[in-house]
């Protein structure tokens, strides 16, 4: 569930009103999303572009300071053909507005489903769209810094402490000691770095068969390494939910797909097992901290830390680094 704003029917047109795409003729929440809140919008002429549209309304995990890099990076990729949503600029031109303390953006609305069991062409797909993010991406003039890197994953379990991450499973606060180590020893400073969306999970990949219709969510969109970002997809993709299997048809497609774009050099594929090991904690970390902080009457369900452990487990034994290999 994702709607934690209700907008009445007067407030939601007027809302509308404010850009350039007709009059509102349905609003209707988006159940899909945990972090801001999402309506599917559909407006009819004589505005300039009447249609359907996706309105988010950022709530507190998205700092407003933070959208002009957001909604500019998916107008530099649109211009330069990524499957990404244009934002649409009210009439005065801006890419958000405030409303009643609240940042909302109105976003182009791409067709497409999110695919829960993709096949190798979906993940080959997928990684050729990544690939063409990061290559579109180099003359974004933006940047933004990640603030999901190793300290935050530091501080993020450190406040779990050993206790409540031995809560979650026994072994949990021991994984974390030793791979927290062994992360902080050796994460790479020289990869080249880049604009990434450091969370392109199938959840944020809209696709119509096997053709990448979307890549959406770009909310927590970063400069850091490029290679991570691979990494992260990676984790994603290539493993069953509870990350207890590994998929080696969907992890060849999705690298072959993203290789046909963006060739990764040696040192890049040389560090991927470290890089796949840091995007599994980064995400073992926030599930975590979710899994610990969320009421028990929230509206959302927090995610399982576990399936991420068991993908560190996976990345971490040495036997597995050749799923990386050129
Ligand atoms: N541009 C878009 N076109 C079509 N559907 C979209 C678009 N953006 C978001 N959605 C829909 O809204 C849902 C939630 O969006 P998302 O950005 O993932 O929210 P959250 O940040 O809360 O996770 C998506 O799963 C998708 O169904
Ligand atoms: N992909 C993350 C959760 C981030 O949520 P999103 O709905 O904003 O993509 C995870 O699986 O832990």
């Amino acid at each position: 569930m994702a709607v934690y704003t209700r907008l009445g029917a007067e407030e939601m047109a007027a809302i509308i009103e404010a850009f350039d795409v007709g009059t509102l003729v349905s609003a209707k929440g988006i159940a899909e999303g945990v972090s801001n809140s999402n309506w599917m919008i559909e407006t009819q002429g004589p505005g300039g572009h009447a249609g359907r549209f996706i309105l988010t309304m950022y709530e507190t995990r998205t700092d407003v300071g933070d959208l002009p890099f957001f909604l500019g990076l998916l107008d530099h990729l649109a211009a330069r053909q990524c499957p990404v949503p244009r934002t649409i600029h009210d009439r005065k031109g801006a890419s958000y507005r405030l409303h009643k303390g609240k940042a909302l953006a109105l976003i182009e609305f791409l067709p497409g489903v999110s695919v829960s069991e993709p096949t190798a062409s979906q993940a080959r797909a997928v990684g050729s769209a990544l690939a063409q993010v990061h290559v579109a991406a180099a003359d974004f003039p933006g940047s933004r810094e990640n603030s999901l890197g190793p300290d935050a994953w530091k501080q993020l379990l450190g406040d779990c402490g050993r206790e409540g991450l031995e809560s979650i499973h026994p072994e949990l606060g021991r994984i974390v000691e030793h791979e927290l180590a062994v992360l902080t020893a050796r994460w790479p400073s020289s990869l080249p770095r880049g604009v990434i969306h450091a969370d392109l999970f199938p959840d944020n990949v809209l696709m119509l068969g096997d053709k990448v219709t979307g890549l959406i969510d770009f909310y927590f969109a970063c400069t850091d390494v490029i290679a991570y970002d691979f990494a992260v997809t990676h984790a994603a993709w290539c493993f069953n939910t509870d990350g207890s299997r590994f998929l080696p048809e969907l992890s060849s497609a999705l690298l072959e797909g993203y290789e046909s774009v963006r060739p990764l050099s040696a040192q890049e594929h040389e560090a991927m097992p470290l890089l796949a090991r840091g995007a599994a904690m980064r995400f073992l970390a926030t599930r975590a901290y979710d899994w610990m902080n969320t009421p028990d009457d929230a509206l959302v369900t927090p995610k399982d830390p576990m399936a991420f452990a068991r993908r560190l487990e996976f990345y971490a034994d040495p036997g597995n680094a050749e799923v990386f290999a050129p």
